[in-house]
C-alpha cells in the first residue's frame, strides 16, 4: 500500500495545526543514518543540568507537565469502576486547596488524555463525557503487536466506534529486526486509516529495538506512514523510556519537520514516576524543540502513576510541607 506523496513543504513552510498526512516511503529519508551512541549518551546526560527551574517557576512547569499527562490504567485487573475514579481524577487532579494556593481556580487545569484498554473506553467515554478530555486506547494487540492484521485492524475500529479519539498502537518489532519497511510502512498506514479521525500514536517499544538506528528508523517510517504522534515504549517492556533514546526520536522528530513541514507530537511513556522526570522531559523537549512542543497536542507523558509525585511536590510548593504517597490515589 502506498500513501499518496504530499509534495514535500518548502523548510520555512510550517504546518502547524495541521494533521501529519504522511508522506510515500522515502528510504533516502533514514536509510544511511548514523547514531553516535556515546554522543547521545552525553548529550542526554547534560540535558537536565542545563536548566535550573525552582519556586513558583518549577511549580508552572508541573502544572504544564499534569496537563500533558495521558493518565493511564493498563492492567489486567482494570474494571468499569477503576476507570470511573482515574477518569474523576483526570477532570479534577488537583485539590481546592491547591488550586487555591497556587492562583488557578479560574482555571483548574485537567489531564491531557485518559489511556485505557479498548474494553474501557465506554466506561471512560462515560465518565469523561463533557469534559473535553479525550479517550485514548491503546489497540493492536497491545503490547506485543502479535495478532494478525485484520484483527488489530478491527480492534482500533472497535476503540473508535466505542468514542475513542486517540489510538496508541503498537508497531511489529519483528518488521524493524528484518528491516522490512515497506511492511512496517504498510501496516502503520492501514492502521492511520482504520483510525480515521482519531488521533495515532505509534508506539515504537524502543526497549525492543536492539539500536538506536533502529529507532530512528522505525520512528521514520511510523511519521511517514502518518503518525501523529511516536511514542516510546508500552511501559511492559524491560526497559522504556529513557532519555537516549528520546534524544533520537526528537532529532527525527526534528529532521520530519524539515522535510515536510508537518509537526508530529512525542510520547514518552512507561517507567516515568516522579515530577523529576516531568522536568527532564520538559526541559528536552524545550532545549532539542523548542516552546511549540510543550503544549498536549505535540507532547504527551504516558504515566500511571506520576501525578501523585506531581501533586505532592506542588503541594510541598503551596504549603512548605510533604504529604505521605498514600494520601494521593489514583484510582
Ligand atoms: O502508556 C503508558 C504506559 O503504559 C504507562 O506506564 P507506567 O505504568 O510505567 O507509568
Amino acid at each position: 500500500m502506498q500513501r499518496s506523496a504530499v509534495a514535500l513543504a518548502e523548510p520555512d513552510v510550517l504546518r502547524n495545526s495541521q494533521r501529519n498526512a504522511g508522506t510515500a516511503l522515502r528510504l533516502e529519508a533514514f536509510e544511511s543514518v548514523q547514531v553516535n551512541l556515546s554522543a547521545v549518551e552525553r548529550r542526554a546526560a547534560t540535558l537536565p543540568t542545563r536548566r535550573t527551574v525552582k519556586k513558583e517557576y518549577q511549580a508552572a512547569w508541573l502544572v504544564k507537565a499534569l496537563t500533558c499527562i495521558d493518565l493511564t490504567t493498563l492492567a489486567g485487573d482494570d474494571t468499569p469502576g477503576r476507570v470511573q475514579r482515574l477518569c474523576a481524577k483526570a477532570m479534577r487532579p488537583l485539590s481546592d486547596a491547591l488550586l487555591k494556593g497556587l492562583g488557578l481556580e479560574d482555571e483548574p487545569p485537567t489531564v491531557g488524555a485518559v489511556c485505557v484498554y479498548p474494553t474501557m473506553v465506554p466506561a471512560a467515554v462515560k465518565a469523561l463525557k463533557g469534559s473535553g478530555i479525550p479517550v485514548a486506547s491503546v489497540a493492536t494487540g497491545f503490547p506485543t503487536g502479535l495478532t494478525p492484521l485484520p484483527q488489530r485492524l478491527e480492534e482500533i475500529r472497535y476503540a473508535v466506534g466505542e468514542g475513542a479519539g486517540e489510538i496508541d498502537i503498537v508497531i511489529n518489532r519483528a518488521l524493524v529486526f528484518d528491516q522490512e519497511w515497506q511492511a512496517l510502512y504498510d501496516e502503520v498506514a492501514a492502521m492511520r486509516e482504520a483510525c480515521g479521525e482519531a488521533h495515532l500514536k505509534a508506539i515504537l517499544a524502543t526497549g525492543d529495538l536492539k539500536t538506536l538506528r533502529n529507532v530512528y528508523k522505525a520512528s521514520m517510517v511510523s511519521m511517514q506512514a502518518g503518525a501523529d504522534f511516536i511514542k516510546t515504549s508500552t511501559g511492559k517492556e524491560d526497559v522504556n523510556a529513557t532519555l537516549p533514546v528520546s534524544l533520537v526520536m526528537i532529532r527525527a522528530l526534528r529532521d520530519y519537520l524539515d522535510e515536510t513541514g508537518y509537526r508530529v507530537g512525542f510520547k514518552p511513556a512507561g517507567g516515568l514516576k516522579t515530577a523529576k522526570d516531568a522536568m527532564n522531559w520538559l526541559i528536552l523537549m524545550k532545549e532539542e524543540l523548542g516552546r511549540r512542543w510543550l503544549e498536549p497536542d505535540l507532547f504527551r507523558i504516558g504515566a500511571s502513576s506520576m501525578l501523585a509525585d506531581i501533586e505532592r511536590q506542588l503541594e510541598h510548593f503551596v504549603t512548605g510541607r510533604y504529604s505521605a504517597a498514600y494520601r494521593h490515589p489514583m484510582a
